[in-house]
């Protein structure tokens, strides 16, 4: 497990990857003032956002490229091979591409990118596994491919068993299927090129962003401007005679395969070098009982959410893929939109309780399903399942491979049992790829939706997610929500803390593990922390301080006085902080362990501090600014603010120039101080000092009792609460061991105290609950660190002397 973080650690994304070339001698296309792109060789993609163009061109990057960085004046995007297989997914095609690109490049691209663009969009288009009338098909237009691959041994059996199983008169091996290319040529570009060329004539004179000002010189370019935007528009009406009228027939071939040959049929596919795209034409399903559920007339839609849901349900069928939105932009409303277009049995998979209970909630207040319809199927809750219904449960419950207690197991039976309409994964980047390939064992699902706040993982295990689930279908701009006020405005602020002398010179003589523990609890740290506690308190703000390492998290919390919230915090204690937290009417603050990076709801956090963190995760990073991101009523500039707190010349130091290059990338710019009074917001507050005597960590005893506290503790208390499905699963173990049966075969639930301390089912790790292991080197490391502690005390004697 160690050497896994450690790995996903050191391991750079693709991402960070950047070519250096020479791109001087692009040739530039005429009239390249107005268009916003430049296209280079290598495929990246750069986007001018002060572009009169900038939002429908958005729209088409965010369609075929992935997003590299978007600050504030220019984007970069990257034509991959994965980005193309989403682009193909929603009807992009080679021409529609090719002809944007055209358009809005200002320099002629290159044959090489352009010969690229067609392999990748041709070979990977032309296959979809489509579920029609209860029959699944693969389909292409292209009749040589689809023998070509029945002779892949898997595929032809899959074939023969649907022959085999054909009624008489049934049509035996492949049907045909006619549109006309006009039609889907119309559907897909059209709505990029029109929406450009409404917009031509509104060249905009007050956009602050607009480069052009009142200078004369600037005057004749803006006048040069507007002639080229005309005759863009001019150009882009040629395409559209050229690229749209032609009423020529696209022919779609498809071979039946049968039912249980689903998943082998697309591995042997992708093996074949022909990812097949999954589609489920959920109109035409009329085996699978329909459910009652629609969304209430008052539930509105956002433009993004459309956007989202727009390519899932492109062309009248289902596609199975990723939804990329930042926490707080309402990815549960797409969740529920999606289940109420589908109208079949519906799973949602999460990864605690909470979040179950959660989406059970926000199904009522958006729906109009029937309450006997949503289902949560919990360590905590269980019962039979109605013949269509929503069920909402917990990653670790389907995937549980022990013996289950025999209620649980009679829900997996009818779980498995059916074929459901749709399923939705939450938080799906969180998970290992071999949690989801079992519930893909247990559930029987026509289209698969993943929901996402960020596609950042360190350990590469994301792309298996495109496979597992589908491709990338939507990713939205953090900026251009947070400018429509859909998410918060955050300041974000690196505060470079100088470790204290004596804390520097012990943690030297430490082992790597342990040293975590000094730069952690440096005691400059601490006083930062709490200046900036007693800073946001003072202005009745939502704080949440993060801490990953139990012990030091432990300090912190006591140091005012709170109860810390860790995987070993009992069930009540913990959610009587969080309602508590949600419900003050003035400030509060709460400390958490890294479980509370996902898995409570924190709607009025505002101001998060960071003082430890999981080494460089950016996944981490994004998780944590996500808790403070939900929209804010209140605030001037900003009204969200996030610290992380660093160790100067620790390990800390690169680790968070790591984890910030996520958020950099989404367009957050990091304020970097080395002292509280820099930071912008405290420098432009009067009385900023007030508090300061009050302040712990000044008196030298006080930070002297802290450094033997530290010296003495074990390196296991270095460590990281390790949380996740485990918790999850120890507590299912645990639940099951709370029945006892009695003679007369009725059964009596007791909760036994470890169950307790294990959160009562929600996450958490049964560390604490569980014995301390004893042998023979823990004995030797806990002598020596006695014996510095000796030698440290008649040190601190003889100073003090
Ligand atoms: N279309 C909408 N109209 C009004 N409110 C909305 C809409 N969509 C979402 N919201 C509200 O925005 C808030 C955030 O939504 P939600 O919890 O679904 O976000 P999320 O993306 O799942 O965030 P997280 O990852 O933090 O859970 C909720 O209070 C939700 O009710």
């Amino acid at each position: 497990m160690r050497r896994r973080k450690q790995k996903e650690d050191s391991e750079d994304d693709e991402e960070d990857e950047y070519e250096s070339q020479d791109f001087q001698h692009l040739e530039m296309k005429e009239h390249n003032l107005s268009r916003p792109l430049w296209v280079l060789p290598n495929g990246h993609i750069f986007l001018e956002a002060t572009s009169q163009f900038y939002r429908e061109t958005t729209d088409f990057l965010i369609a075929i490229a992935e997003p590299v960085s978007r600050p504030r004046y220019i984007h970069e995007y990257k034509l991959t091979s994965q980005s193309m297989l989403s682009a193909v997914s929603i009807g992009r095609t080679f021409n529609d591409i090719m002809s944007a690109l055209n358009l809005l490049s200002k320099n002629k691209i290159d044959e090489g990118l352009v010969r690229k663009i067609e392999e990748w969009t041709t070979r990977q288009g032309r296959l979809k596994l489509v579920l029609r009338e209860n029959q699944y098909y693969l389909e292409s237009p292209d009749q040589y491919l689809l023998h070509t691959l029945q002779q892949n041994p898997t595929i032809k059996e899959a074939v023969d068993r649907a022959n085999l199983s054909l009624g008489e008169g049934e049509n035996a091996i492949e049907t045909v299927q006619v549109t006309t290319k006009a039609e889907s040529l119309f559907q897909t570009l059209r709505s990029t090129i029109q929406q450009l060329s409404e917009s031509f004539p509104n060249v905009p004179t007050t956009d602050p962003l607009h480069p052009y000002t009142d200078d004369v010189e600037i005057q004749r370019e803006k006048a040069e401007y507007d002639a080229q935007a005309s005759l863009i528009q001019q150009e882009q009406a040629q395409i559209d005679d050229d690229e749209f009228i032609i009423d020529e027939q696209i022919i779609t071939f498809s071979v039946r395969i049968h039912q249980e040959y689903v998943d082998k049929v697309r591995q042997a596919c992708e093996t074949e070098n022909h990812p097949a795209l999954q589609e489920y034409d959920f109109i035409k399903d009329y085996t699978l009982p329909n459910l009652g559920i629609e969304l209430r007339a008052t539930s509105t839609l956002r433009e993004h959410q459309e956007k989202a849901l727009g390519k899932m349900f492109g062309g009248g069928r289902a596609h199975s893929g990723l939804i990329v939105l930042p926490c707080g932009a309402g990815k549960t409303l797409v969740g529920i939109t999606a289940a109420s277009t589908v109208k079949k049995g519906c799973i949602v998979v999460c990864n605690s309780n909470t979040s179950v209970e959660q989406w059970r909630h926000e199904f009522k207040v958006w729906s109009t399903i029937e309450d006997d319809r949503i289902i949560s199927f919990t360590s905590k809750s269980k019962s039979n399942l109605p013949d269509s219904c929503v069920l909402i449960t917990t990653y670790s419950i389907l995937t549980f491979s022990q013996k289950r207690a025999q209620d649980s197991q009679l829900v997996i039976d009818q779980i498995k049992s059916r074929d459901w309409g749709l399923i939705v994964f939450d938080e799906v980047h969180a998970l290992p790829a071999n949690n989801f390939r079992r519930v893909n064992e247990v559930i029987r699902a026509n289209c698969k939706l993943g929901l996402t706040a960020t596609l950042v993982r360190e350990d590469k295990l994301i792309k298996d997610l495109t496979f597992l689930i589908g491709p990338k279908l939507y990713e939205a701009n953090w900026q251009d929500l947070q400018d429509k006020n859909f998410l918060a405005r955050v300041q974000c602020v690196e505060l470079l803390c100088p470790m204290s002398g004596e804390f520097y010179a012990k943690s030297l003589m430490e082992r790597k593990r342990k040293q975590l523990l000094y730069s952690v609890l440096n005691p400059n740290k601490i006083q930062a922390c709490e200046y900036l506690i007693r800073f946001h308190q003072a202005r009745h703000d939502h704080i949440l301080v993060f801490c990953d390492n139990i012990f030091s998290l432990k300090y912190y919390a006591g140091l005012f006085n709170t109860v810390p919230i860790y995987g070993g915090t009992p069930y009540n204690d913990r959610m009587a902080a969080i309602n508590a937290f949600n419900q003050a009417e003035g400030t509060s603050t709460l400390f958490l362990s890294q479980i509370g990076d996902t898995s409570f709801d924190l709607p009025d956090a505002n101001v998060l501090i960071q003082v430890s963190s999981h080494f460089g995760s950016r996944r981490q990073e994004a998780q944590r600014l996500g808790r403070i991101l939900r929209p804010k009523q209140t605030g001037g500039e900003f009204n969200a603010f996030f610290y992380t707190l660093v160790s100067r010349d620790t390990s800390e130091m690169a680790f968070s120039a790591k984890r910030r290059s996520f958020l950099i990338n989404q367009g957050y710019s990091y304020y970097s101080v080395d002292t509280f009074y820099n930071i912008p917001l405290i420098r432009s507050t009067p009385d900023i000092q007030s508090f300061a005597p009050q302040m712990h960590m000044q008196d030298p005893a006080e930070r002297r009792k802290l450094l033997v506290m530290v010296i003495s503790a074990n390196e296991e208390e270095a460590l990281e609460e390790k949380v996740g499905d485990e918790g999850s699963m120890q507590a299912e173990r645990a639940e099951r061991k709370t029945y006892i049966t009695h003679g007369d075969g009725r059964r009596e639930q007791i909760v036994p105290s470890s169950f307790q301390a294990l959160g009562g089912g929600l996450m958490g790790r049964a560390k604490a609950a569980a014995p301390k292991r004893t042998h023979a080197p823990l004995f030797e490391q806990r002598n020596r660190q006695l014996k510095k502690e000796r030698l440290l005390q008649a040190d601190l004697r003889r100073q003090n002397k």
